[in-house]
C-alpha cells in the first residue's frame, strides 16, 4: 500500500470507511428498532405513568461503552457517541422535554445537552424557581439547574428550592467551565469601562480582571448569556461568557480561559418527578433539619462514618421555618436502596428533627 500513489490509497481507505459506515448505519437502525420494542413492552405493562427515560440504564450503557473501548478514540469520546445514539433512540420512544436555567447559551444549556443528548427538546427559563415549577406542573419531563461551583461554592437558590419541593434529583452533570472575555462589533476594545457577567463568573475571574481591567466597572446580571446579549449595543462594554454564548450572539472572543482556577467546574442536577433505580455506582442526596444543640452535627454524621459511607458534600442553609436552626444538605456515595444506606438513614432519622431523601441517582458518567 505504501507504494500506491496517495490518491489510490485514499480511495481504498474511503471505500473501507463507506463499507463500515453502512454496517454502523444498519446496526444503529437495528438498535433503534429494539428501543421501539422496549417502548411497546413498557406501554403494554404500564399501569400508571410509563417511564421511558431510565437514567440508571443510560448510565450503565455509557459505562459499558467506556469499559469496552480499546481506542484509538478516548473513553469519553466513545461514550459521547453512544450518548447521542441513545438520545435519538429515546426520542423514538418519547420526545423528552427538558427545562433549563436559560437563556440559550448558558452553561446550564450545555449541561442539559451533555446529559440528555441533542434529540431532547430543551427549553430555557429565566429563574431556577421557574425550572422547578415547570417540572412540578408536568409541563416538561425534567429540569436542569446548577448546584455547585468548584471556585465559588454552592448555588444556594437551588438548595432552597428543594426545601419546598417534592421533586427528586435523578441525575448529576459535571461541566468544565471556561470563561472568555467577549466584545461586540461596536465595541472599542481600547476603552472598555464596563464588564458584564453573572456574579459567579465575575467572581471566578476576579484575579484576571484585577490584572487586566482594574478600572472597569463589573456589573452582575442574571446570566452570562444575558451579559453577552447586552453588550451588542454598548461601545464601551465587554462581557464574560461561554464560547456558545459568543457564537450565538456573534461576539468576538478577545481573551479565552480567563478563569482564575484552571480546573474550574460546575455541577448541575437533573430534577424530575420519579425516583431512580440503582445503577451500580450511585449517589444519594438528603436534606436534614436539626435543632440547635451541642454535638448535633457530630450526631448526624457519626452513623455515616461508622458504616463507612463516603460523604461527598455537606452544606448548611438557614432554615426558613424558624423552628429549626439548621438545615443540612448531605450527599454521599451509595443508593438509598442499598441495605447499608437504608440502615444508616433509619438511624439518622431517629436523631434529627426531619429527614427527606432528595434523590438517589447515578454518578455523573461523562
Ligand atoms: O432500556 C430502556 O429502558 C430503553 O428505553 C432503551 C434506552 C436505550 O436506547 O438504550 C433508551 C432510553 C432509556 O433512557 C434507556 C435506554
Amino acid at each position: 500500500m505504501a507504494d500506491q500513489p496517495q490518491k489510490e490509497q485514499l480511495l481504498a481507505l474511503r471505500d473501507r470507511i463507506d463499507a463500515l459506515d453502512a454496517d454502523i448505519g444498519k446496526l444503529i437502525s437495528e438498535r433503534a428498532r429494539c428501543a421501539q420494542q422496549v417502548a411497546d413492552v413498557k406501554n403494554a405493562s404500564g399501569d400508571g405513568e410509563v417511564l421511558y427515560y431510565r437514567p440508571e440504564r443510560e448510565a450503565q450503557v455509557l459505562r459499558k461503552a467506556m469499559e469496552r473501548n480499546q481506542g484509538p478514540l478516548s473513553d469519553e469520546e466513545m461514550a459521547r457517541l453512544f450518548r447521542e445514539i441513545m438520545s435519538a433512540c429515546l426520542a423514538l420512544e418519547q420526545p423528552i422535554k427538558v427545562a433549563y436555567l436559560g437563556p440559550e447559551g448558558t452553561f446550564t444549556q450545555q449541561a442539559a445537552l451533555k446529559h440528555f443528548g441533542a434529540s431532547a427538546v430543551t427549553k430555557p427559563f429565566s429563574a431556577i424557581d421557574e425550572v422547578f415549577r415547570e417540572v412540578e406542573a408536568g409541563a416538561v419531563n425534567y429540569g436542569v439547574v446548577p448546584v455547585e461551583n468548584s471556585t465559588e461554592g454552592v448555588v444556594s437558590h437551588t438548595l432552597d428550592n428543594f426545601m419546598n419541593s417534592n421533586l427528586k434529583i435523578c441525575g448529576e452533570v459535571e461541566l468544565r467551565v471556561h470563561h472568555n472575555l467577549v466584545v461586540s462589533s461596536v465595541t472599542n476594545v481600547n476603552s472598555i469601562s464596563r464588564i458584564y457577567s453573572h456574579g459567579q463568573s465575575l467572581a471566578q475571574c476576579r484575579k484576571w480582571l484585577d490584572a487586566h481591567y482594574p478600572k472597569a466597572e463589573r456589573i452582575a446580571v442574571s446570566s452570562n448569556a444575558e451579559a453577552a446579549r447586552r453588550i451588542r449595543g454598548e461601545w464601551n462594554a465587554a462581557a464574560i461568557a461561554p464560547t456558545q454564548a459568543a457564537e450565538l450572539y456573534e461576539l468576538e472572543i478577545i481573551a479565552d480561559k480567563i478563569e482564575d482556577q484552571p480546573d474550574n467546574s460546575t455541577r448541575f442536577l437533573i430534577i424530575g418527578a420519579e425516583e431512580v433505580e440503582p445503577s451500580g455506582d450511585d449517589k444519594t442526596s438528603i436534606l436534614v433539619a436539626m435543632r440547635n444543640q451541642p454535638g448535633a452535627l457530630h450526631n448526624l454524621l457519626e452513623p455515616f462514618h461508622r458504616n463507612e459511607i463516603d460523604l461527598t458534600r455537606v452544606e448548611t442553609r438557614p432554615s426558613r421555618t424558624g423552628v429549626w436552626t439548621y438545615v443540612f444538605f448531605v450527599d454521599f456515595n451509595g443508593h438509598q436502596k442499598d441495605p447499608v444506606v437504608r440502615e444508616t438513614l433509619d438511624e439518622v432519622s431517629a436523631r434529627v428533627a426531619d429527614l427527606k431523601v432528595l434523590g438517589a441517582y447515578p454518578k455523573a458518567v461523562l
